[in-house]
């Protein structure tokens, strides 16, 4: 095929090789999207078993039910007793990548544990956080540093890497990844139960991701469409670009659809009781200083940000391909700081899209802004093209609309702690982002009304409608909130 510009192509997998140990756990693919590339390996190496019995003696609620170690406040006491220091056993198996994410996993959950046991203590009798403690063990330490590097994830908890996307198993492997198949491999509280909210808000998350195969498909063949200068056909081009589209538009809202059922499995009451352990360290009152890894970048404290959603590539996706563009706020800044905190090749992939999008000036190619004597089937089908950017555009609006609702609900109504657990200010970063996307519709609208004196058609004018309605909701609850806190808004 002929292509446009200099970006280096990426290989998006069709084929996921899950026997493959070789390559990182984490790989895009047409088929499984953001999800790992095989299943999360459950069991370790037997070299092991010492830190396995720890982790399952750490829950508050352990499998069977009974209080665990950190129900107990005895987490602390038992890593510095118990734990021996198996970085040499990491090193071991270090050509086995789907291994070293597991222990990335394991280590990343001990660790989080670990040092914010004592916030967690306080929580249940009531009382602020305080601080976490400062220094992780050499028995920690040592092996989360080598594997974190191993498999390309900072030596603390990550999303993906961790605590959503790499911690699910299957009851029945021939079942597959419906819902009521999956099981927590690790968790906090009482996320073993799969009916517990703890297990409801991770298993949602998967849910979610196990739908990108098609978005990532999608936005394939809607770049290669725009690039195929090999097809002197531009109806051709255009009708197969469209094709592309609407493949993301139906993954965008199926995915948004599961979303909705967050509320159903994970109940806004229980939410901040978990989330103490996902907490990062930058901008925590719980690390003023950061934390020091013992023996580990001389004992110099270090400081990464906690497990959170904004570190999925769904929407960071459509950020890039839609060339979204946003305020030049310190908001901004932490969106961007956010990217750093994926699978190597999950951010290969986004930058590899942003600087396609970029060099194939694909929205002025999906607004038909260069096009000219266009037929009546090109003019129907550029048309076509401007709708789907607005209702693509439509659902990042529907995935960060819902998002401020569950900010709201899950955390703004539960505690006044000012950051989210990804270092984010929890009342004015969300609506940064969400009125972007409201500024950038209402930009796509107006080109698409003077483009065609049709318009853009009812779908797009009922969606205007409400987008519209809800900016005023969202400034006016924005404002109460900044109002009660005594924040501003950037
Ligand atoms: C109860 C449910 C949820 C709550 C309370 C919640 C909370 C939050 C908060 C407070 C942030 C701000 C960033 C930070 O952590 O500092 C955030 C960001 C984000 N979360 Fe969630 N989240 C929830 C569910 C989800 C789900 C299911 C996903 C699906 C992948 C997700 C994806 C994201 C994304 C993409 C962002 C960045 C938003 C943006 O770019 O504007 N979250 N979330």
């Amino acid at each position: 095929m002929g292509s446009l510009g200099s970006t280096p192509p990426f290989r998006v997998l069709d084929d996921t090789r899950p026997d493959d140990t070789t390559l990182p756990a984490f790989m895009v693919s047409t088929t499984r999207g953001f999800l790992p590339r095989m299943d999360p390996i459950v069991t370790l190496p037997k070299e092991f078993d010492a830190f396995e019995d720890i982790l399952q003696r750490m829950p508050v609620k352990m499998a069977s039910g009974e209080p665990g170690l950190l129900a107990q406040y005895k987490l602390g006491d038992v890593v510095d007793k118990e734990l021996p220091n198996l970085a040499e056993a990491v090193d071991k198996y270090k050509d086995n990548l789907p291994i070293q994410n597991a222990l990335y996993r394991d280590y990343s959950f001990l660790a989080s544990a670990y040092l914010l046991e004592p916030c967690h203590h306080r929580f249940i009798k009531g009382e602020p956080y305080g601080l976490g403690r400062q220094v992780l063990p050499a028995n920690i330490a040592h092996p989360i540093a080598r594997c974190a590097e191993i498999c390309g994830f900072k030596p603390f908890m990550e999303y993906a890497g961790s605590y959503a996307l790499f911690n699910y198993r299957l009851v029945d492997p021939a079942a597959g990844m419906e819902y009521s198949n999956l099981r927590l491999i690790r968790a906090f509280e009482n996320g073993l139960d799969p009916t517990s909210s703890e297990a409801g808000f991770v298993l949602v998350h998967i849910d979610m991701v196990k739908n990108s195969g098609p978005l990532v498909g999608g936005t394939v063949k809607a770049l290669d469409a725009a690039s195929d200068t090999s097809n002197p056909n531009p109806v051709e081009r255009r009708a197969s670009f469209n094709e592309g589209m609407s493949s993301i538009l139906g993954a965008l809202t199926k995915i948004n659809g599961v979303m909705e059922t967050m509320w159903a499995k994970s109940k806004p009451m229980e939410y901040t009781s978990f989330r103490t352990f996902i907490f990062g360290i930058t901008s925590q009152s719980m690390f003023p200083d950061g934390v020091v890894y013992e023996g580990i970048n001389d004992n110099k404290p270090m400081s990464f940000r906690g497990e959170s959603g904004a570190n999925d590539s769904i929407v960071p996706l459509m950020d890039n391909l839609l060339q979204l563009p946003m305020p030049n706020t310190p908001l901004t800044e932490i969106l961007r700081d956010f990217r750093e905190y994926r699978p190597s090749n999950h951010k290969g992939f986004l930058l590899h899209v942003k600087e396609r999008s970029l060099e194939l000036d694909l929205k002025n190619y999906a607004l038909g802004r260069h096009s000219v004597n266009l037929s009546d089937e090109e003019r129907d089908l550029r048309r076509e093209s401007v709708s789907l950017w607005l209702q693509i555009l439509n659902q990042v609006r529907d995935f960060r609309w819902r998002h401020w609702c569950f900010a709201r609900e899950y955390i703004l109504k539960r505690t006044s702690h000012p950051t989210a657990t990804g270092g984010s200010p929890i009342v004015t970063w969300l609506p940064n982002q969400l009125e972007a996307v409201l500024e950038e519709m209402v930009s796509i609208d107006e080109v698409g009304k003077a483009a065609d004196s049709r318009g853009l058609g009812k779908v797009c004018e009922d969606i205007m409608d409400a987008a519209l309605r809800q900016r005023e909701t969202l400034r006016k609850e924005v404002d109460k909130y900044c109002a009660e806190r005594g924040v501003t808004r950037s």
